[in-house]
């Protein structure tokens, strides 16, 4: 069903190309050794689950976060500048990987640099 400012949601490919293209990325972070460290010992499909329907919600699709809050999440990592570069720039080569357009993705990660606050150097 449509929401009124579904339209990012939609060229992500609702909540299964969302789905595929975050598995992607988990890929991708595993073998980025940047950032593959932090992720050693996560459950991966609480966090596979949770940041899909992180991304359904900001792009305006019929999800809700039930997540723990960024700044909680993040808390203890130290994340870096560079490590918060390298998932963005891992994020879009999973959406180019999924055919996701340029207007798209640079859509979402508008949005997601928004909650670089809540991640880096906590
Ligand atoms: C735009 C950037 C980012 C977003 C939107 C994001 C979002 C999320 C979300 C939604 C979760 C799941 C929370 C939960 O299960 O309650 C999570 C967990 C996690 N994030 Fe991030 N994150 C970002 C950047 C990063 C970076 C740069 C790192 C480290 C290099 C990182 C490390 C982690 C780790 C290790 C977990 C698992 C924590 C745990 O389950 O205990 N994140 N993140």
């Amino acid at each position: 069903h449509n929401t009124a400012d579904d339209a990012l949601y939609q060229d992500l490919g609702e909540r299964t190309g969302i789905a595929d293209m975050v598995e992607d990325l988990m890929y991708r972070i595993v073998e980025d050794e940047r950032i593959a460290f932090q992720f050693k010992g996560i459950d991966v499909v609480q966090f596979h689950t949770n940041l899909t329907d992180q991304i359904c919600e900001i792009s305006g699709g019929p999800c809700t976060y039930t997540g723990r809050p960024m700044a909680d999440v993040h808390d203890g990592m130290n994340v870096t500048e560079t490590q918060f570069n390298a998932l963005a720039e891992q994020l879009v080569l999973a959406m180019e990987e999924n055919g996701i357009s340029t207007s798209a993705q640079n859509r979402l990660l508008k949005r997601l640099v928004e909650l670089h606050p809540r991640i880096t150097h906590r």
